[in-house]
């Protein structure tokens, strides 16, 4: 079991902005794709936040719920049956161990590329009779998800007011796009039972972190344990929402807007009544893609905050670094004074 020292904290905080002021948290924010102030809100949401919930998204539900069940039937195989997907290198599947550097939580995983050639080549022995039901899930839930990326990429271009519209989206769309995908299962964590409510609030599912990608787009069953942190050293619980989508901003997305956005860090905790399945897409460049602010974003003589990097050195520097690690932290320019 893996305790957080932090101090929980309730619902109420002060959240960080773009200028550093800090104001009252006054809740998730919530975007509905399908209004007109949908790409002013999601500007809004990743200066202040870096997170936000999606709704119309225009995923059909049979995709999502396709792909939980298969989620699900993997998960339900014995162990021996699910290692044969792993250890994960760092694709593949793994349980307790979350990379390669000693971080552990109380999740066991399957971590994908949105390549579906290579996934049916290296993991669908493991599917046993029915590989093709989870090939397709996959296929229709990856294709949906990476398409209302993109929309969501497009409207921050538009809200920030950057040309080309696609500017963003491309890198997704790049046929040597980076992409992950993720299926998560958090098994009901009996030993919570025993404890007081205080320490059961702080046993880890998945630590703290930020994505490292561009942006990341969460679903999950109706499980609370995921929260955001605010930046000041209180967290937020998200309430579940198996209907909607959670949106976080990478590291890499924080640079192209030259700290305009921030990446959310964020965690989950694990569960003593319900198992919780999660399913995330992270949506990456090209691994030669250079990640440097975009020309359009910098306002008169404005410099970049970072050092100039390819998405390759980044997700290099990345896999070596900690979970909960700064990892923007070592591309970061020092100000001259
Ligand atoms: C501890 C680690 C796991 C991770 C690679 C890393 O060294 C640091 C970043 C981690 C993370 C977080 C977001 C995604 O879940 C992930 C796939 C990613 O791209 O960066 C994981 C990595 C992983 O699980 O391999
Ligand atoms: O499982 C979740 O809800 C979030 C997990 C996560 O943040 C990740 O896999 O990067
Ligand atoms: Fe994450």
């Amino acid at each position: 079991m893996v305790f957080v020292t932090k101090p929980h904290s309730e619902n109420f905080s002060y959240a960080r902005t773009s200028n550093n002021v800090s104001k009252l948290f006054s809740g998730i924010p919530l975007v509905d794709l399908t209004k007109p102030d949908s790409k002013q809100l999601i500007v809004k949401a990743c200066e202040e936040y870096g997170f936000f919930k999606i709704i119309n998204h225009g995923v059909p539900m049979d995709f999502i719920t396709r792909l939980e069940s298969e989620a699900i039937k993997f998960f339900s195989m014995p162990l021996s049956e699910k290692e044969k997907a792993g250890p994960p290198n760092p694709l593949g599947y793994g349980n307790k161990h979350i990379g390669k550097n000693g971080d552990v939580g109380g999740v066991e995983y399957l971590l994908l590329t949105t390549n579906t050639e290579s996934n049916s080549q290296r993991f669908l022995s493991v599917f046993g009779n029915n590989p093709e039901e989870f090939c397709s899930a996959l296929n229709d839930y990856i294709s949906a998800v990476k398409k209302m990326a993109c929309e969501i990429l497009e409207l921050m271009a538009e809200g920030l007011k950057i040309q080309p519209r696609n500017v963003l989206s491309k890198l997704l769309m790049d046929e040597q796009s980076d992409s992950y995908f993720r299926l998560n299962h958090y098994p009901l964590c009996p030993e919570l039972q025993g404890l007081s409510s205080a320490s059961a609030r702080n046993v880890i599912g998945f630590g703290e972190h930020t994505d490292p990608q561009i942006i990341s787009v969460l679903r999950s069953n109706n499980t609370s344990g995921l929260q955001i942190s605010l930046g000041d050293g209180s967290w937020i619980s998200v309430p579940p929402d198996q209907n909607s989508f959670f949106i976080n901003v990478g590291d890499s997305l924080q640079v192209l807007t030259n700290g305009r956005f921030q990446s959310v860090r964020h965690r989950v905790l694990a569960n003593g009544l319900k198992s919780r399945v999660s399913m995330i897409y992270f949506g990456g460049p090209p691994l030669s893609e250079k990640i440097a602010p975009l020309q359009s974003v910098m306002n008169g003589e404005e410099e970049s905050l970072y050092e100039e990097f390819t998405w390759f050195e980044y997700k290099k520097s990345a896999c070596s670094s900690r979970l909960a690690d700064n990892r923007l932290g070592h591309f970061e320019r020092i100000a001259a004074s």
